[in-house]
C-alpha cells in the first residue's frame, strides 16, 4: 500500500499496512526517512481490538483500541486519528504540549519533502536543534549540514561566506575559497538569524532560491547547486518587511512551510520532560536528578518566566549541578506572584509580543554591556553571543554607534 507523500525520493513501500482479524498492523520499511504519526516516528504499530494505549518514549511500538476488524481505510484512519502518545519526540526534541507537538508535525512533513522551511521563534526556543533534527530526518540526512549565522559578519564577509569567492576577487583574497551554498552541494544549508541578513545579499539570496544557482564573488558564471534551505529568525519577519527592513519576496521564498516554535512559557507542561532530558545529557547522577525533579522544584521551574527559553533553563540546571543544589530561578519575574505586566491588550498578540521582545533585547544587551564595563567582546564571550551580533543589536538599539 501506497502512503501519501509529498517527496518523490520516499521509497514507495514505505510502510507497510495489513488488516487483520483482531485489527490491523502498520510496519515502517525503511529507517529513512522514517514513518511519523502526529509527528512521532513509529516503526511498528499495532491497532487491536481491545487493548490499553501504550504512548512509548521513544515509541517504536504503539497498541491502541479499535473495534475490529478493519478494512484498509479503517486502519488508515486509525494511523492518522487514534494515536494521542503522551510524549512526541522529533530528533532531540521531546514534549508532551499541544503546541509544541504541533511544531513537530510541521517538522516532519517538512523533513519530508524538499521545501524551504522558516523556523521562527525567541531566542533559545531550540531552533537550531529543530533544523539538525529536520534534516536527520530527511532524504538528505547522510549529505552536509552546513551552518550559516547571518548575524555574526559584516555583508561582504557573508557573501563570501555564502557564495565563495575567487582568487583577487577583493584585497586579501588570495586564493579561490568555496562558499557555504557549494560545500552543502546535495545536502542542507541553515541559515540562521535571517533576519539580520544585511539589505545588500537579500537579492542575491532570493536570486539562489529562485534559481538554485550561486556565482562566487568576483566570478562571471553562475554554477547550479542542489541545496535544501532552512531559515531561522527570532524577529517577526512580517514587521521587518512591513518596516522595510526585508525584502517581501524574499520572505514568501523563505516562508514556504513556516514553522513556529513555541516559547517555554507557552508550554510549561513541557518542562519536566525537558529538565529530565537536559539532566541526562549533562550527567546527572541519579541523586542529583532525584533532588532536580522533586514535585516542588519542578513547580518553581514552571512558575519561572524563561525569556531565554530552554538554553536558559539549561544554563540554570548546570548551575544547579555545579553548586549540587536545587537553585530557586533566577529570572527577574520568577516566582513573581500574579503582578500585572506592562502589556497592552488592546494590541494583537503578534505586536504585543514584538514590543516585548524588543524590550527585552533592548534592557539586556543594556544590562550587559553595563555588566562588562562597556566591554563589547567581554560582554559578548560572557552572554555566549556572537561579537558582531551584539555590536549590532547595541547600534539598533541606540546604545552604540
Ligand atoms: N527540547 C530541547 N531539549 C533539550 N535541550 C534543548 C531543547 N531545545 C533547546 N535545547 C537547548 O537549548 C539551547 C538553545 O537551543 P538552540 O540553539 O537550538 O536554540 P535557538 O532557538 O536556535 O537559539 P538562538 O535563536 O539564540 O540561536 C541549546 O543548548 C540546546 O541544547
Amino acid at each position: 500500500m501506497n502512503l501519501p507523500s509529498e517527496e518523490s525520493a520516499v521509497p514507495r513501500f514505505h510502510c507497510e499496512m495489513k488488516s487483520e482479524q483482531k485489527g490491523a498492523r502498520a510496519r515502517a520499511q525503511e529507517e529513512r526517512p522514517g514513518t511519523y504519526v502526529d509527528g512521532v516516528r513509529w516503526r511498528q504499530f499495532r491497532a487491536r481490538a481491545r487493548s490499553g494505549s501504550t504512548g512509548g518514549h521513544p515509541p517504536a511500538r504503539h497498541e491502541t483500541v479499535l473495534p475490529g476488524p478493519l478494512n484498509i481505510d479503517e486502519a488508515q484512519r486509525a494511523l492518522r486519528m487514534q494515536v494521542a502518545p503522551e510524549q512526541a519526540t522529533f530528533g532531540e526534541l521531546v514534549a508532551t504540549s499541544a503546541a509544541a507537538r504541533a511544531s513537530f508535525e510541521r517538522m516532519a512533513c517538512a523533513a519530508a519533502c524538499n521545501a524551504t522551511v522558516l523556523l521562527e521563534g525567541e531566542t533559545g526556543t531550540g531552533k537550531s536543534r529543530a533544523a539538525l533534527a529536520i534534516h536527520r530526518a530527511g532524504a538528505r540526512a547522510n549529505a552536509p549540514f552546513l551552518v550559516v549565522d547571518c548575524g555574526a559578519l559584516p555583508a561582504n564577509l557573508l557573501e563570501s561566506e555564502l557564495f565563495g569567492h575567487e582568487k583577487g576577487a577583493f584585497t586579501g583574497a588570495i586564493q579561490r575559497r568555496v562558499g557555504a551554498f557549494e560545500e552543502a552541494d546535495g545536502g542542507t544549508i541553515f541559515l540562521d538569524e535571517i533576519g539580520e541578513l544585511p539589505a545588500e545579499l537579500q537579492p542575491k539570496l532570493l536570486r539562489v532560491l529562485e534559481n538554485r544557482e550561486i556565482r562566487r564573488l568576483g566570478s562571471n558564471t553562475y554554477q547550479a547547486v542542489n541545496v535544501r534551505v532552512i531559515a531561522a529568525t527570532h524577529r517577526d519577519l512580517r514587521r521587518e518587511v512591513q518596516e522595510g527592513r526585508f525584502r517581501a519576496d524574499l520572505f514568501f521564498r523563505l516562508a514556504v512551510v513556516g514553522i513556529p516554535l513555541p516559547s517555554l512559557r507557552e508550554r510549561t507542561e513541557d518542562i519536566p520532560l525537558i529538565v529530565e532530558r537536559i539532566l541526562a545529557g549533562l550527567g546527572a547522577t541519579p541523586e542529583q536528578l532525584a533532588k532536580l525533579t522533586t514535585p516542588d522544584f519542578l513547580t518553581r521551574l514552571q512558575r519561572a518566566a524563561w525569556p531565554g527559553n530552554v538554553r536558559e533553563l539549561r544554563n540554570h540546571l548546570e548551575r544547579c549541578l555545579v553548586f549540587q543544589s536545587a537553585l530557586p530561578p533566577t529570572s527577574p519575574d520568577a516566582l513573581a506572584p500574579a503582578a500585572p505586566r506592562a502589556v497592552d491588550a488592546s494590541l494583537t498578540y503578534a505586536e504585543s509580543r514584538r514590543r516585548a521582545l524588543e524590550t527585552f533585547e533592548h534592557d539586556y544587551v543594556e544590562a550587559l554591556l553595563k555588566l562588562h564595563g562597556g566591554k563589547v567582546s567581554q560582554a559578548a564571550a560572557a552572554a555566549d553571543m556572537d561579537r558582531v551580533y551584539l555590536y549590532r543589536l547595541l547600534r539598533r538599539h541606540g546604545l552604540k554607534s
